[in-house]
């Protein structure tokens, strides 16, 4: 049995297009980054907390016949030193995508499978380039709505696509769930209750 600890629509539709059966179940979490703490650890640690706190929840329907694996993420964006989650209103979100214009920045995506035999987790980093994006177009990208749920403030699977020539790496870890990735480490978890 797997359920995939997460509110994001995106990982649900990325999962079940990798042709996974699963449930879903949201985490709700403190996201707080913790003082000093780098971008790859950051976003281990959340995908990590996600996965256990929705593994605690149902532990009591792990067995034998049905193991339970409860799959974890959490998406990041790190642009010149600075790490950028999901913007919290409009003008956050226009700070974020003027630091992003005409730059490339890095994605990376926490993944955590958590199973009674413990935790797998793994660190997915994609490159993206932007374009140089005028303060008109930040503004009505902005109003459009499409960047305040996204880490980042953009959606490379969306409108923002335009602004993106190049990217180095895997595609779905940009939008929240690298599926080859995800697909191997759901593997490891399974060899891991077999072993
Ligand atoms: C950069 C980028 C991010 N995103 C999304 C993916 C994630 O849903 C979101 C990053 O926020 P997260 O905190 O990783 O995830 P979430 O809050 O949406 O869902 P949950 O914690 O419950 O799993 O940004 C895109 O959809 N497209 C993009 O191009």
């Amino acid at each position: 049995m797997l359920i995939l600890a997460s509110a994001s629509p995106r990982r649900r539709e990325l999962l079940t297009q990798a042709g996974v059966s699963f449930t879903v179940e949201a985490a709700d979490l403190n996201e707080d980054r913790l003082p000093e703490e780098a971008a790859a650890a950051y976003v281990q640690r959340l995908a990590v907390e996600k996965a256990q706190a929705v593994w605690a929840r149902h532990a009591a329907d792990d067995s034998d016949a049905d193991p339970l694996i409860v799959l974890g993420a959490d998406t990041a964006v790190v642009s010149e030193g600075n790490i950028l989650g999901k913007p919290a209103n409009a003008a956050d979100a226009r700070r974020m995508l003027q630091l992003l214009s005409g730059r490339t920045h890095a994605v990376l995506t926490g993944l955590a499978a958590v199973t009674r035999k413990g935790v797998k987790s793994e660190v997915e980093i994609t490159q993206v380039t932007f374009n140089v994006i005028h303060d008109e177009e930040i503004d009505e990208y902005v109003a459009s709505g499409e960047p305040l749920d996204k880490a980042g403030a953009y959606a490379i699977q969306g409108y923002a696509a335009r602004w993106i020539p190049r990217i180095e790496g895997c595609y779905f870890n940009v939008v929240g769930l690298p599926i080859a990735c995800t697909i191997a480490l759901l593997a490891e978890a399974e060899a891991g209750l077999a072993s």
